[in-house]
């Protein structure tokens, strides 16, 4: 039996992070593969979970509707075949449905020894109610569907304000178990035990999404879907050219009307803008540009940004941010800066001046 959890989690909430730590407290010792889907992800955190000999089978990020379905059904029942993992991790995009990654796992335990052993939902606590109202389509189904929910940021947060946190997240999920202390205090046997719980939770998600649903609007053969047409996602893929996007079509094919349910394409509320660069940053531009990026709205509705950029200096430097927050590392030389922006209403070109690209 291979138990299968999926972590997800929006943007830039901690999932990775978070993995980390299971990895290193809770799951330590098994054998584990982790698919993930990044949305117009350039590669850029791969390496740590490479370095601690976890295989990894990324895919292409694309639509993430149903197509994204079939695609984790086939890349879940890959890995089985292949690894016989003990566990298998799926770290779904920040913009991905929990209940459309559940819904293809849920395909293929009817055929293979798998179960979900939990549905983890990272949730930012500084951001929670701005994304609940701002980006709910996608941030309300990863909250509602999940067996446990995980805060980071708390130790950065008062009292209060992850009190009213929580009480956001409850308003949603009235059953799952929510990891409220930070993280770094939690030794192996609470997260163990928090995720057993939500374990157990898990259980009667499953009986209660038997009854009723009958998963009805999916279920047809999601690994053919290639031969289907390119009729619902003819939009601008924006700047996901390295990814192999005509293998695969983006059709929607589920059938459900997507309006009227208003269930709207990831792709079309939110861009993923990405760059090769090879400019040399002074301290001073990259302090500029991250300031810009997560402070003001100068380049549209920033929502997360990654990137590894060599400086004037000749070193290599690493950043990770999210809105009014980002960090920076000392980076190991790679072939060639590369840069990722992800949010709404994206202005490339003045994104292209300020990157000196
Ligand atoms: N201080 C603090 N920083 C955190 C915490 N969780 C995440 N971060 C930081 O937030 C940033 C994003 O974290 P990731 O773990 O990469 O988030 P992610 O959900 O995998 O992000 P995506 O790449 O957008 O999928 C990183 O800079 C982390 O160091 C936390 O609990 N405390």
């Amino acid at each position: 039996m291979t138990k299968v959890d999926i972590i997800s989690g929006f943007l830039g909430a901690g999932k990775t992070t978070f993995i980390k730590k299971l990895l290193s407290d809770v799951w330590a010792g098994e054998k584990l593969v982790l698919i993930e889907n990044e949305f117009g992800e350039i590669g850029i955190d791969g390496g740590f979970l490479k370095d601690a000999g976890i295989e990894i089978t990324e895919m292409n990020s694309g639509c993430i509707c149903c197509t994204l379905v079939g695609d984790f059904s086939k890349a879940l029942v890959k890995v089985l075949d292949e690894y016989h993992p003990d566990r298998v991790i799926i770290e779904p995009s920040g913009v991905g449905k929990l209940s459309d990654v559940a819904r293809a796992i849920e395909a293929v335990e009817k055929d293979a020894d798998i179960e979900i052993d939990g549905r983890i939902t990272v949730v930012d606590g500084k951001k929670a109610k701005m994304y609940m109202k701002n980006f709910g389509e996608f941030f309300k189904d990863q909250v509602e569907h999940a067996s446990t929910i995980v805060v980071s940021r708390t130790q950065m947060m008062t009292d209060e304000k992850v009190e009213e946190c929580v009480h956001t997240l409850r308003e949603e999920n009235a059953e799952a178990t929510i990891i409220s202390t930070p993280w770094d205090e939690l030794g192996k046997e609470a997260i163990s035990h928090a995720l057993t719980k939500g374990a157990e939770i898990e259980s009667l998600f499953e009986d209660h999404e038997d009854h009723d649903h009958d998963h009805d609007h999916c279920d047809h053969d999601h690994h053919d879907h290639h031969d289907h047409d390119h009729d619902h996602c003819d939009h601008d893929h924006h700047d996901h050219h390295d990814h192999d996007h005509h293998d695969h079509d983006h059709d929607c094919c589920c059938g459900h009307d997507h309006d009227h349910h208003h269930h709207h394409h990831a792709d079309d509320v939110f861009t993923s803008w990405g760059k090769e660069t090879v400019h040399k940053y002074t301290e001073e531009e990259l302090d500029y540009l991250l300031k810009a990026l997560s402070e003001t709205t100068s380049y549209g509705t920033i929502l997360r940004s990654k990137g590894i950029i060599q400086m004037t200096d000749g070193g290599w430097k690493q950043f990770d941010l999210v809105p009014e927050e980002y960090e920076v590392r000392e980076g190991q030389p790679d072939y060639t800066g590369r840069i990722c922006v992800i949010g709404t209403d994206l202005k490339e070109e003045e994104l292209l001046k300020l990157f000196h690209v």
